[in-house]
């Protein structure tokens, strides 16, 4: 394969890119085209419309009359102004003097199209209402009547007649180039492990994966299928031999049967130890495929994209590796260090909300524990945080990831830390209490979510330990459910909980280790707690 597509636009969309023309014009196929060259989203206003009514175009014009069709045309089309995406208007769109106004200031290009060859291209489309019976006649006549304007909303023009749909979206790049962002500058964040790699930290990232690959044979992209077009456009630009391989989702991919299932994958593109494996995707497929890397061949070159806010801040970052098993989280794996990780911010556009502030537990973690500045910033704008590759977001997780890189290039293998001098132990914060609710919740509950129970849990052990006050404690559950994240868990759950944390692997013998902080940013190790003080701090956590 040669290197062709490029993994990301070059510039980037602030506001939305309008385009606007008759029926035919090409607007959908060729939105379409723009959004994957620059990296965000093509919107039909059509589609909005039909997807908010629960009814084609053609039913609403039918049943409530052309006015009734133009009043929902006009609302979808003003909310979807602030989308820094593609969006294809309807034909008759433009007619609309509110939309007229609202598209002053905006980006507009006119597909132009002649009659003629709108009418070819529409056929006998019968979903399109204004252009039932004579498709040519109606069509010009439409075409007529809307030129004028059209032309005055216009701020560039493409003539289609003569160009491939290719050829379009190039023109229009060419036209729109000046008013697209250049990208900005991605920030390298430095790991001084074993084998120190970069971590770059930005929109369009991604576009650096041919280079770290390099002229490697062989590439494996481990992915879920929410991520197969990026795993795509990632093997089209490589040059080496890619084989996409599609994992469960989540959780589910970390399990010995799709471990297996990858090493027989690899045996069969005939994988050498000069090979590589790259993991797409949140945590758990990067924990998988770290992992996968680690085993084969006792150890190949792997390199990290995460696309969860999670993966960005923790998971993509330091070589810990490894699979759940029934006895427990994690309980098997390796440290295997990535040669370099992309955290392309663009990826988390398409993440939910609820990943979204899964993640923000792992950032509010690296707050508490090193950054306090981190907190300052969520607390400020918890919503402006959460708005995916946002300012603050991309701030507070540049932050997060800064601490993980400190810890782990300080204390890779996680040393047994002291009460004096604590090392990668720290970034284990909550996550004793944690792992223990995620298996009891077969491994269903998101990973941020547990980890909120748990930093609440060690909280408040902290707390009756007299480590912290009750401001630093209560600041645990305010801001985590600012975040919109469980601070509470099932009050029976004790026993179980408590023995499942007796395979945490900080235990040293038969002693219960736990992170604690005994100050703002200051982590420490609480060892052999007193359980009837664990029991308390539990259901304190629960109330
Ligand atoms: N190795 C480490 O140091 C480390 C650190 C922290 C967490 N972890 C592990 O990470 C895992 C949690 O990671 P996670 O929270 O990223 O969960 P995840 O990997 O399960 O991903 C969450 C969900 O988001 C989807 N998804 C991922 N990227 C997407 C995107 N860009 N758009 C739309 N959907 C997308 C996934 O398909 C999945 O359904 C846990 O297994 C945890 O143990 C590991
Ligand atoms: O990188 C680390 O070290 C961490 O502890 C980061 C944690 O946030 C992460 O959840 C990690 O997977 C936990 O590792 P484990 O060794 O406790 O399984």
């Amino acid at each position: 394969m040669t290197a062709t597509t490029p993994l990301s636009g070059t510039r980037h969309l602030t506001a939305p890119l309008i385009l606007i023309g008759a029926p035919g014009a090409g607007k959908s196929t060729v939105g379409r085209l723009l959004a994957e060259r620059l990296g965000c989203d093509f919107i039909d206003a059509d589609e909005v419309i039909e997807a908010r009514e629960g009814r084609t175009v053609r039913d609403i014009f039918a049943y409530d009359g052309e006015p009734a069709f133009r009043e929902l045309e006009r609302v979808v089309t003003l909310d979807l102004l602030d989308r820094a995406a593609v969006i294809g208007l309807g034909g008759g769109a433009p007619m609309t003097p509110a939309i007229q106004e609202a598209l002053a200031g905006h980006t507009v290009v006119w597909l132009e199209v002649a009659a003629g060859h709108a009418a070819d291209r529409v056929g006998l489309n019968v979903a399109r209402p204004l252009l039932l019976g004579n498709v040519r006649g109606q069509m010009r006549k439409l075409l007529e009547a809307r030129l004028p304007t059209y032309a005055a909303l216009a701020t560039h023009r493409v003539a289609t007649d003569e160009l491939t749909p290719d050829q379009v979206a190039d023109a229009v790049i060419d036209l729109v180039h000046p008013t697209l962002q250049e990208p900005a500058m991605p920030e390298a964040i430095d790991v001084h492990a074993e084998h120190p790699y970069s971590v770059l930290v930005g929109p369009g990232t991604l576009a650096e994966l041919p280079a770290l690959v390099g002229d490697t044979r062989r590439v494996a992209v481990l992915h879920p299928a929410a991520l197969a077009d990026v795993a795509r456009r990632i093997s089209a630009a490589l040059s080496a031999e890619t084989a996409l391989v599609e994992l469960p989702d989540g959780e589910q991919a970390k399990t010995v049967q799709v471990l297996a299932a990858c090493w027989d994958r690899l045996a069969e593109a005939g994988f050498t130890r000069s090979d590589l494996v790259v993991g797409l995707g949140g945590g758990a497929t990067t924990d998988l495929a770290g992992f996968v890397a680690a085993s084969w061949l006792r150890g190949i070159r792997f390199v990290t994209v995460p696309s969860t806010v999670l993966g960005m801040v923790d998971a993509a970052v330091g070589g810990k590796t490894g699979i759940n098993i029934p006895a427990g989280k994690n309980l098997v794996g390796a440290f295997h260090e990535p040669i370099g990780v992309l955290c392309d911010t663009d990826l988390l556009r398409t993440l939910d909300q609820r990943e979204l502030r899964s993640g923000m537990a792992e950032v509010v973690k690296c707050g508490f524990i090193s950054d306090p500045r981190i907190l300052d910033l969520v607390e400020a704008d918890v919503a402006d945080a959460l708005v995916p590759a946002g300012e603050r977001q991309t701030e507070v997780i540049r932050r997060g990831i800064a601490v993980k890189a400190r810890v782990v290039s300080d204390d890779l293998r996680e040393r047994t830390s002291t009460a004096g001098a604590i090392g990668r132990e720290q970034l284990n914060y909550g996550h004793t209490l944690a792992h223990a609710i995620e298996k009891r919740e077969h491994f269903q509950w998101r990973h941020g979510e547990a980890i909120s129970v748990g930093m609440v849990f060690v909280a408040e052990v902290a707390r009756r330990l007299g480590l912290v006050d009750d401001a630093l404690a209560d600041r645990h559950r305010t801001l985590l459910e600012a975040v919109g994240l469980p601070t509470r868990y099932d009050a029976d759950a004790w026993p179980e909980l408590r023995a499942t944390m007796a395979l945490d692997k900080k235990n040293r013998g038969t002693t219960l280790r736990l992170v604690v902080l005994r100050g703002l940013a200051e982590p420490t190790i609480a060892e052999a707690v007193d359980e009837d003080l664990l029991a308390e701090a539990y259901a304190a956590t629960c109330r």
